[in-house]
């Protein structure tokens, strides 16, 4: 494949809309393009459809209008066991009195494949994903790690091309949740299927995603990878909601900077005079609060300095500084 060939898309959403009976739209006529094989997180504040197009593409909630192809398919009246996808819910709602092995296997079992095929089946995906000498065993005898694992060869089990997860991490505790995700983006990567999970959390979607699509009100405010969202981002929502941005009102309109992009200066230096309202020490990383003394777009601006260069000229709630940035560290919004 040359530079020009776009990657073949595995979902492509084509003024996709919905809209409830009561009225609201809650995803406003989208367009977009998943990359097979790829770790796609859709990413937004509660409320903004994100859950909707989900449940879409998976076929558990009717379209109003627009088009869902998946590998150039038309799969958007499709019932959702004919899609070729395969869901993975929260806390990965395994049915607790069944064996692992059960489990995996139950999706055959409802569509009448006998006992010796549809327990071979389950065996061979529990030992794919290294969990074969567990089949025996509950769900309440297992670890989380183990469980997502179930709940993955479970999905698996109807050959999906792409595997949806509905906010599989939200529901575990923050140290698992962690250890889980990187099992997810293990797994992606080893089946070579294509993902799409849905969350509210930037660091979790950071930390996953080959594509972000962050959306906002039923629409997509940009789609690209971390580091471009991050580096770029493409309107004031998607730089307040991505965090780690101050968004500040200059001569030349808004601006985004990111917080450890601010340099800080002694009051009488150069820069914007502000005044440190607090300093909050996070490790590797400390990070001030600092009031503005002309509002700007946001009268409060954070800071993150390097715990080393704290250490060297710490500050203190009350300090006056000045803040200075380099220009090409200023972002403005609409370039991306
Ligand atoms: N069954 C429904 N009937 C009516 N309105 C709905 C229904 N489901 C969702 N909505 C509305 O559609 C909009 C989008 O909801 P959706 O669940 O897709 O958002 P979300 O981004 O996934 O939010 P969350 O993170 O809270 O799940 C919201 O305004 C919601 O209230």
């Amino acid at each position: 494949m040359d530079d020009q060939t776009p990657p073949p898309a595995a979902i492509e959403l084509i003024a996709l809309t919905k809209r409830y009976a009561q009225g609201s739209v809650a995803v406003d006529s989208i367009d977009l393009k998943i990359a097979a094989n790829s770790y796609c997180c859709l990413l937004g504040p509660s409320g903004c459809g994100k859950s909707t197009t989900l449940r879409m593409i998976a076929g558990h909630e009717n379209t109003t209008s627009g088009d869902i192809l998946l590998e150039n398919r038309n799969i958007t009246s499709l019932p959702a066991a004919a899609r070729g996808t395969a869901m993975m819910f929260q806390s990965f709602a395994l049915f607790p009195h069944l064996s692992a092995l059960d489990n995996v296997a139950f999706s055959l079992k409802m569509k009448g494949v006998d006992k010796v095929t549809r327990h071979r089946q389950a065996q061979d995906l529990l030992e794919r994903v290294a969990m074969g000498h567990l089949a025996q065993r509950k769900p309440g005898e297992l670890s989380g790690g183990q469980q997502q694992r179930v709940a993955l060869a479970r999905a698996l089990i109807t050959q999906p091309r792409v595997l949806l997860l509905d906010e599989p991490l939200s529901a575990l505790d923050p140290f698992l949740r962690i250890q889980m995700r990187a099992e997810l983006r293990h797994w992606q990567k080893e089946l070579g299927l294509t993902f799409i999970h849905v969350t509210h959390s930037q660091e979790e979607a950071m930390a996953l995603a080959d594509t972000m699509v962050v959306m906002n009100h039923g629409r997509i405010e940009q789609v690209g990878s971390p580091h471009a969202v991050y580096n770029r981002p493409a309107s004031e929502f998607v730089a307040r909601f991505m965090g780690g941005h101050n968004v500040l009102d200059t001569t030349s309109g808004k601006v985004a900077v990111r917080n450890d992009h601010i340099r800080l200066a002694p009051a009488e230096g150069a820069g914007w005079p502000a005044t440190v309202s607090d300093v909050e020490y996070q490790g590797s990383y400390v990070l001030l609060g600092l009031r503005l003394d002309q509002a700007a777009a946001s009268d409060k601006v954070s800071v993150m300095l390097a715990e080393a260069d704290f250490v060297q000229a710490p500050y203190h709630p009350g300090d006056r500084v000045g803040l200075t940035w380099a220009p090409e560290q200023a972002h403005s919004f609409g370039a991306a």
